[in-house]
């Protein structure tokens, strides 16, 4: 079931085109990812789904609800991440907690969310103490203090060391065990892979692509890159010749093979049969960073040609 559709969304700032046309739709239960540059339309579009920009064109539904018109009852299902540090400095974590639960008719326990978001020690600390990685945590715990059915995460993890960013990705999906339907806005490649279910690519205001981060990357290429150090010395032509094999270079002592389809079993086999071993042997499939660039010609931190 469609928890949330987008279709057609336009929205305009003066003369700058920030969404245009795009549509997609959010199932129950999912992390839906939207995926895209820096001022791609992302936090543009999310804001609209939440209420608080009017689109210019186009209709969204999230629970059934409009957006724009039952914003109040809205405010009430979806939960929303701050983005930016939105609180006084001197609220204590529980305080801070407790103050959004009096904002709702059946709110979370600000204690069990604490304890499952790992912020149960610093309960009395104020917000302006806390790490980059606490902030981050206790903002995605007012974003479900109201027992939310949707919760939007924007940039959750942007300015967090690599281990918060991985506990942060394992609370997510804790959150999403939960029942609750994510969307995720993020500009991370690796991000959006681990997490979502299916995401939106969107690169100057358009939708680029709506599909799993597998299927993204199936959809440019079933390309593969093999690299290994040979055991023995070993005539690359014997790999080349292979019908799998579309290149074969030498990088110092390693050799790299790129092909498509099943590359590593003819691949093993040959070496095998002229008593060489692949030794240090790496396999790399095409990544999200790859569909994105087949996706829309250009690379991910490129700036878009002006339309
Ligand atoms: N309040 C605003 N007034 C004018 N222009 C805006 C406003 N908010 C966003 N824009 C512009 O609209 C476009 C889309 O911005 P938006 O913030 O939605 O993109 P984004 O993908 O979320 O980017 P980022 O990852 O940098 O936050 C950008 O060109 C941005 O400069």
């Amino acid at each position: 079931m469609s928890i949330i559709e987008v279709a057609n969304l336009r929205k305009t700032y003066g003369s700058t085109v920030a969404v245009d046309d795009v549509s997609f739709h959010v199932e129950e239960g999912e992390i839906f990812g939207i995926l895209g540059p820096n001022g791609a339309g992302k936090t543009t579009t999310v804001e609209c789904i939440e209420g608080l920009r009017r689109p210019d064109d186009g209709t969204i539904r999230v629970l059934g609800l409009d957006p724009t018109r039952d914003r109040l009852e809205l405010r009430l299902k979806v939960g929303a991440q701050l983005q930016e540090s939105e609180l006084p400095e001197k609220l204590s974590v529980r305080e801070a907690l407790e103050l959004y639960a009096s904002f709702y008719p059946d709110p979370a326990d600000p204690q069990v969310l604490m304890t499952e978001l790992g912020l149960a020690g610093k309960a009395d600390t104020k917000f302006g103490k806390l790490s980059g990685g606490q902030r981050q945590r206790l903002s995605i715990a007012l974003a479900l203090i109201g027992n939310p059915s949707v919760a939007v995460l924007d940039e959750l993890t942007t300015g967090l060391d690599p281990q918060a960013r991985r506990d942060t990705w394992q609370l997510v999906e804790n959150i999403r065990a939960r029942g609750v339907t994510i969307v995720l806005v993020t500009h991370l490649m690796d991000e959006a892979q681990r997490l979502c279910d299916r995401l939106a690519v969107i690169d100057a205001g358009r939708v680029v692509a709506v599909d799993s981060p597998a299927g993204l990357v199936d959809r440019v290429s079933d390309e593969m890159r093999v690299a290994f150090r040979p055991s023995a010395p070993l005539d690359v032509s014997i790999l080349a010749d292979l019908p799998e094999v579309t290149e074969v270079s030498r990088n110092g002592e390693h050799v790299v093979v790129t092909g498509t389809g099943d590359l590593l079993y003819p691949l093993v086999t040959t070496l095998a049969a002229h008593d060489v071993a692949a030794v240090e042997l790496r396999t790399e499939h095409a990544n999200l960073e790859d569909a994105f660039v087949t996706l829309t010609g250009r690379s991910f931190d490129e700036e878009p040609t002006a339309a």
